[in-house]
């Protein structure tokens, strides 16, 4: 059945451009089966919604909501969703990598497997770890420093649409045509017009460029956040570790984001209208890419990281039952990391022909960055060390990412060794380094801070029996899942391979598999976490400060007011909530004032809407559909500037009934 695949023939007409039915694949009974699912569910999704009357408050509470807290949500629930789309990929990769061996071909075909491996790193960075760094840095961020909401609202609304635009056109490609072959990163010549015909490669580019725009400016806008909307007192040395790692976090994005959308700009030119950037011929050089796309993609992987970190340190503050041990080193680590993250992209390339001493320089500034990684770890430790420990759900987290991080860092200083990646580059080895420090670092953390904020988010917490089971089959699925690949790795296996002749490697492919079914249950107890915690949220429920917590968001009520705070804040301190909470802080009663909110919009998930139906034109050659879609989002964007009620005032009497319900402390 492998190869049996064919390209449909490229043709054109003004209407469909080069879509045509042969683009349906009704022939591949896997993607049938999977839109029949997709279908079904999304079915039952709109009648339920009908029936219980909630396209309403859907609408108008979160889908044109420009509150932080809303917004922070709904990145949330991006992030799990495409979780279960990314690692339904990972189990059909570990499915037919178990069965493909000495000859065997397995289930999926070249051409399918290829596009399950790029679809799973994309969406699994972009669409996964993206939005759910996102959305932690949204919705806690703004309360730690004190503030009512992020520095511009409506683009934080708009920003997350353009991310969902973005997904939904990789999920498009589902059943629409084909997804790039090329691998995440997507290296020409492969992505190349001459080797990537088709439309798979088209929705890579416009996905990530659309995505790429609402990650830009949500970095822009959580920066002037940080740097502008600070309760007064608050001094930059004095702000909560978590609002440090959200800073300088999107300092790199906006530093290396604008890298992307260049180099996949040059890219889309090289395809669409034969310009020469990264070919050959021509005077083009492929090697450029290979530079340009690591100057984003190594810093991509502290974007990742960073607030994990800062998640992390607020946790073990707090579960410890003291001040994070080394606050200024622990800035200053993380601004180093930042900085340093800059200078070691070309570890990425070290086979590509640099030469020694380049190679040298590289490998040794990578090795520079455990040193504040190092420092971190040890601050962390030293937090515990002699606290009151409490080990809850959060807490175990975070021990499992303190274990499982530092051997994935250690193999990645491994990989750091020129001649030493010689041999791991590109083989599983290097595929279990990075699985090992993202899920034990991203995955954990953003498990972490689910569990730790959560209360705050709803006022009750989650199930401690389900967050236990899903940390342990989440962390012994990981080694089972992994562990194995840096055997195989030294062995000389390399990563893409959709079957292999040595039947000898089978083993080690089975356990990883086993692995992810482990993993699998992590996840399903998760959503049962999820449903469990919910159904029985009245037996739960906690007050505004559940942990004993030392920073400026669990002073506010749970969950928290739109205005999150009545009153403007006057701090002072590291600890600004423990030193309010130590001096027997209760807010005011009465006296309040009329407070001023920004209001709701449809403007940015129309834009959005248009800028997908957009991609979807320019994907399929669809000219007419693209200069109107253009034109509107151009026109849609003028047009709300003039839109002159952007605000409102909560009146007294409705901050008085709303703080009588739940007064804070
Ligand atoms: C969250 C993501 C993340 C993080 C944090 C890291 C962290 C690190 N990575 Fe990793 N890496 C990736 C994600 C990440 N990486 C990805 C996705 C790829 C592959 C992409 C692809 O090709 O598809 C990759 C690839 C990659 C390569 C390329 C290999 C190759 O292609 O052949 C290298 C080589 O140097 C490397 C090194 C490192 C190092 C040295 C660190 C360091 O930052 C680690 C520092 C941490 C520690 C060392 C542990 C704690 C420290 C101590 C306890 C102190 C004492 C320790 C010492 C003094 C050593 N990584
Ligand atoms: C949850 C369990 C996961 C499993 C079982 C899994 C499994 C895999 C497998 C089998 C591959 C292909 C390896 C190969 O090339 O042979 C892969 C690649 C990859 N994974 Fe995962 N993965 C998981 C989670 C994640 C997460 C959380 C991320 C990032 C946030 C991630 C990012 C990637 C990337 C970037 C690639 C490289 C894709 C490419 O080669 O272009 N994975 N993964
Ligand atoms: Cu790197």
């Amino acid at each position: 059945m492998a190869n049996a695949h064919v390209q449909p023939a490229e043709t054109f007409s003004p209407i469909f451009g080069r879509l045509t039915l042969d683009w349906i694949p009704y022939h591949e009974p896997i993607l049938v089966a999977t839109f029949a699912g997709v279908a079904l569910g999304g079915l039952a999704v709109l009648i339920l919604m009908t029936y219980f009357k909630l396209w309403g408050p859907l609408w108008r509470d979160w889908v044109v909501s420009v509150d932080h807290k809303k917004i922070g949500i709904m990145y949330m629930v991006l992030g799990f969703v495409m979780l279960v789309r990314g690692f339904a990929d990972a189990l059909m990769m570990r499915a037919q990598q178990a069965m493909a061996a000495g000859g065997s071909e397995g289930w999926l075909p070249p051409h399918h497997y290829d596009q399950v491996f790029t679809a799973h790193g994309v969406i699994m960075i972009f669409f996964v770890a993206m939005p759910f760094v996102t959305g932690v840095m949204n919705y806690v961020m703004p309360m730690q420093i004190g503030a009512r909401d992020v520095a511009f609202p409506f683009l934080n609304n708009f920003s997350f649409w353009m991310t969902v635009s973005g997904a939904l056109l990789v999920n498009i490609s589902l059943f629409v045509g084909e997804f790039a072959r090329v691998g995440w990163l997507a290296f020409p010549p492969l992505s190349g017009s001459s080797y990537s015909t088709g439309p798979g490669m088209d929705y890579y580019l416009w996905a990530l460029q659309i995505a790429g725009i609402g990650t830009t400016l949500s970095g822009i806008n959580l920066i002037a956040t940080v740097l502008k909307m600070r309760a007064p007192g608050m001094k930059l040395m004095e702000m909560p570790i978590f609002t440090w790692t959200a800073l300088i976090t999107n300092v790199l994005i906006v530093v290396a984001f604008p890298v992307l959308t260049a180099t996949l700009a040059l890219l889309t030119l090289d395809r669409y209208a034969d310009f020469h950037f990264f070919t050959n011929d021509f005077g083009g050089n492929a090697m450029m890419y290979i530079n340009l796309i690591w100057i984003w993609g190594h810093p991509e992987v502290y974007i990742l990281i960073i607030p994990c970190f800062g998640i992390f340190s607020e946790i073990v503050s707090t579960f410890s039952g003291k001040p994070i041990f080394g606050y200024k080193t622990m800035v200053w680590a993380t601004a180093c990391i930042m900085v340093l993250s800059f200078v070691v992209w070309l570890h990425h390339f070290f086979t590509m022909g640099s030469g020694a001493s380049v190679n040298t320089f590289f490998g040794i500034t990578t090795m520079i960055i455990s040193i504040p990684t190092g420092v971190k770890i040890f601050n962390w430790l030293f937090t515990m060390y002699k606290g009151r420990v409490r080990l809850e759900v959060p807490m175990l987290w975070t021990i499992g990412f303190l274990v499982t991080f530092t051997i994935g860092g250690m193999t990645g200083v491994l990989l750091a060794v020129p001649p030493v990646d010689f041999q791991l580059h590109n083989t599983l080895f290097l595929i279990a380094h990075f699985h090992n420090v993202i899920i034990g670092g991203v995955v954990f953390a953003v498990y972490a801070a689910v569990s730790y904020w959560w209360p705050k988010a709803f006022g009750f917490k989650m199930s401690d029996k389900w967050g236990k089971r899903s940390f342990w089959f989440w962390l012994t699925g990981f080694y089972f899942a992994f562990m194995p690949l840096y055997a195989l790795g030294l062995m000389g296996v390399t990563r893409r391979m959709n079957s292999y002749p040595d039947a000898g490697w089978q083993p080690y492919f089975i356990v990883a598999g086993f692995g992810a079914l482990l993993i699998l249950m992590g996840i399903l107890c998760t959503f049962m976490n999820f449903y469990v915690s919910i159904r029985d949220r009245n037996e739960n429920r906690v007050g505004n400060d559940p942990w004993d917590a030392r920073t400026l968001e669990w002073a506010t009520q749970s969950p928290p007011a739109p205005y999150n705070f009545p009153f403007d804040l006057q701090v002072s301190g590291r600890e600004a909530f423990w030193t309010m909470k130590q001096q027997g802080f209760t807010w005011p009663k009465d006296n309040f004032k009329p407070i001023h909110m920004p209001k709701g919009t449809a403007t940015g998930v129309l834009i959005s809407a248009l800028s997908l139906a957009f991609g979807f034109a320019m994907v399929w050659y669809i000219w007419w559909l693209a200069i109107i879609t253009f034109v509107g989002m151009i026109g849609l964007g003028i047009a709300h500037t003039f839109n002159y009620k952007r605000d409102y005032y909560i009146p007294v009497d409705e901050v008085a009934a709303t703080e009588a319900k739940g007064a804070a402390v």
